[in-house]
C-alpha cells in the first residue's frame, strides 16, 4: 500500500489534487498533513511516504511561495548531491495536476444566507492565506453590504481547516448571536465537516485553477501508474543561479534554449541567501520548458546549462497534463 500525503485535513484542494492523480490505483492511502513544510520533510524522510501532492501556483493570484521556496531551500541544502554545477536534489516532481477552485462561503448554521451577516456585529471570516488573492473584490462587496459589522479575516493552515475552525469557534461563541465565524473552503471540506453553504462560487475569477506538484522519492525508481489525460509532451522544471552582475547571465541561459528549440511555458524567481553574510536581492530561477526526454539532444542542452549555471537542478521532467490546455 503506498502513501501520498498532501495539505490536510482531507477535504482541501491539495486532497482533491492528490484523489486526481491517484485515485485508479484503489491501493493507495491518503495522509492528510499540517502544513506544505511537512508533505515535503515527510516525503524526504519517512519511509511509509511515497508522494505528495503540493499547490504551486494558482491562475488568479500566481506562485504558491511556500512551495517555490521550499524547492529553493532543498535545492540549496549543503546535503544534496552536487556533480560539477548541477545539484541532485532529494526528491523528482513526476506529474501536476490541476483542480478547479470554486470557494463558498461556509458556516455551522443552517439556513443562514448571506443578508443576515448585515444582523452581527463581528463576523470572523478563516481560510488559507492563499484565498484572499482569489476573493478579495468577493469580500469588499461583503463589507460593503454589511456597513455596521465589523469582519476579521483569519489565515488558517488550509481551506478544510478554516471549515473546523470557523465550526469550532461558534460552538465556543457566546449564543447572543452577536458574532459569526465563517470559512472561506471547497463544498467537499462543507459536505465532509456537515458544514452548510451560504453562498458558492465565490471566487473573484470564474475558472480560478490552482497548479499542482506530484512529487517522489528521487530514489525510488518505481514510478506509479499514471493517470489518464496525459499528453506525450513533457513539462521539465529546473531551478537554477547566476553569477552576480554578469550582464546578459539569463539571458546566456534562454538563449540555450532557442538554441535547441525548447519552448519556454513558464519563468519565475525568488530572492535567496547562501550565507548569513549573503548580498541581499540575490534571485534564484525557475523555468520550465517543453521536451522529447527521449530526445539525444538532451544530453548536449543539460551539459550547456551546466557551463552557464553556477548552479542548477532538474526537479523533474513529467507528462503535461491535458488540463493545462483547458
Ligand atoms: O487549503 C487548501 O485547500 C489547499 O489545498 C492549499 C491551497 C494553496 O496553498 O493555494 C490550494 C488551492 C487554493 O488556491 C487555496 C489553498
Amino acid at each position: 500500500m503506498k502513501t501520498v500525503i498532501f495539505l490536510g485535513p482531507k477535504g482541501t484542494y491539495s486532497h482533491q489534487a492528490a484523489i486526481q492523480q491517484f485515485s485508479h490505483i484503489d491501493t493507495i492511502n491518503y495522509q492528510p498533513a499540517s502544513s506544505i513544510p511537512e508533505c515535503f520533510s515527510q516525503l524526504e524522510q519517512n519511509p511509509d511516504i511515497s508522494y505528495a501532492a503540493v499547490p504551486l501556483e494558482n491562475s488568479t493570484n500566481g506562485q504558491v511561495v511556500f512551495s517555490y521556496d521550499l524547492l529553493r531551500d532543498r535545492m540549496l541544502d549543503d546535503s544534496c548531491v552536487i556533480k560539477d554545477h548541477q545539484i541532485i536534489p532529494p526528491l523528482e516532481v513526476i506529474g501536476e495536476q490541476y483542480v478547479s477552485i470554486t470557494h463558498c462561503l461556509i458556516s455551522s448554521q443552517p439556513d443562514l444566507s448571506v443578508n443576515d451577516l448585515q444582523n452581527y456585529k463581528l463576523v470572523r471570516v478563516f481560510s488559507h492565506p492563499q484565498v484572499w488573492g482569489q476573493v478579495s473584490q468577493y469580500m469588499t462587496n461583503l463589507k460593503e453590504n454589511c456597513p455596521n459589522t465589523k469582519f476579521e479575516t483569519i489565515d488558517t493552515s488550509s481551506t478544510s481547516g478554516a471549515v473546523l475552525k470557523a465550526i469550532d469557534y461558534q460552538s465556543k461563541e457566546d449564543s447572543n448571536n452577536e458574532i459569526l465565524n465563517l470559512a472561506i473552503a471547497g463544498e467537499t471540506a462543507s459536505h465532509l465537516y456537515n458544514a452548510h453553504i451560504v453562498e458558492n462560487s465565490i471566487n473573484d475569477r470564474l475558472g480560478n485553477t490552482t497548479r499542482f506538484l506530484i512529487l517522489k522519492k528521487l530514489n525510488d525508481k518505481e514510478y506509479p501508474l499514471q493517470p489518464p489525460n496525459l499528453s506525450k509532451l513533457h513539462v521539465n522544471l529546473l531551478m537554477f543561479t547566476l553569477e552576480l552582475d554578469d550582464p546578459g547571465s539569463l539571458v546566456d541561459v534562454l538563449n540555450v534554449l532557442k538554441h535547441y528549440s525548447l519552448n519556454m511555458s513558464s519563468i519565475s524567481s525568488r530572492p535567496y541567501n547562501s550565507g548569513k553574510n549573503d548580498r541581499k536581492w540575490q534571485y534564484i530561477f525557475y523555468i520550465e520548458y517543453d521536451s522529447d526526454p527521449q530526445d539525444p539532444k538532451m544530453t548536449t542542452f543539460y551539459k550547456e546549462i551546466n557551463e552557464k549555471c553556477v548552479k542548477w537542478c532538474l526537479w523533474g521532467s513529467f507528462p503535461r497534463n491535458q488540463r493545462y490546455y483547458q
